[in-house]
């Protein structure tokens, strides 16, 4: 049996485990600052300190940490390990919709019911949550959540660190910089250059 750990003890490791499962993968554990109640499967340490002595993990690890606004951190927690010499393969669960030739990059997470389609790029540790869209031909960079329901149209393209918030929508061809966090809800119809974080319909930036 394949065998493998979750980086990461919160609620979307959680929810990786049940994809896990569903793909036949036996999870050894999961690394984490600190052991949760809520975890079903074994603490195997902190994340940094499994990282400096990380004899006896699986060689296969699947990230597990969630984003709720822009996370650089999360970035170089996915390069860490992969310096460490872990692979990080991509998840794609069960019902989940990827199309053939969608490039997704390391660590990255596709979840049930979200749609990635035709010609799309994604980076390392993207995360498309549940019921998530993805339509044709759009890039992201790495460190990417589209959360829960948000829909990103035909030739999206967003930079690495973006947070786009739970059912939110983007029109066709929009572009969205770096480290920008789109509010749940909001519709985003022109390009948004520079970081920030933009409310509403049609979406405007906080001051
Ligand atoms: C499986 C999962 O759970 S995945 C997780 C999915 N999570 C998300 O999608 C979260 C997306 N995050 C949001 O939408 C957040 O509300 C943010 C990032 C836009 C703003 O967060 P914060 O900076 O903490 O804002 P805060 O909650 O303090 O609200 C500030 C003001 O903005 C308003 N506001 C907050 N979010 C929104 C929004 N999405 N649209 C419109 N107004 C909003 C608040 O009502 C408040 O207004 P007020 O000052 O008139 O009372």
């Amino acid at each position: 049996m394949k065998q493998c750990f979750v980086i990461g003890g919160g609620g979307h490791a959680r929810v990786l485990l049940h994809g896990l499962r569903g793909l036949g993968w036996q999870v050894a554990g999961y690394v984490a600052q600190e052991p949760s109640s809520a975890m079903p499967v074994p603490w195997l340490g902190q994340d940094r300190c499994r990282l400096a002595s990380p004899e006896g993990l699986p060689g296969v690890a699947f990230l597990g940490v969630g984003m709720v606004t822009s996370a650089p951190w999360r970035r170089s927690l996915i390069e860490a390990f992969l310096a460490q010499g872990f692979d990080l393969p991509p998840l794609i669960t069960h019902n989940a919709m990827v199309h053939d030739d969608v490039k997704l990059g390391d660590g990255s997470v596709i979840l049930d019911g979200a749609v990635v389609v035709t010609g799309s790029r994604l980076g390392r540790g993207c995360l498309i949550n549940t019921r998530a869209v993805v339509d044709h031909d759009c890039v992201l960079g790495d460190n990417v959540h589209v959360a829960c329901g948000a829909t990103l149209s035909g030739g999206v393209r967003l930079g690495a660190d973006v947070m786009i918030g739970t059912g939110a929508n983007l029109i066709q061809g929009v572009e969205v910089c770096a480290g920008a966090v789109i509010g749940a809800g909001a519709t985003v119809v022109g390009d948004v250059t520079r970081p920030g974080v933009y409310l509403g319909t049609p979406a405007r930036r906080r001051q």
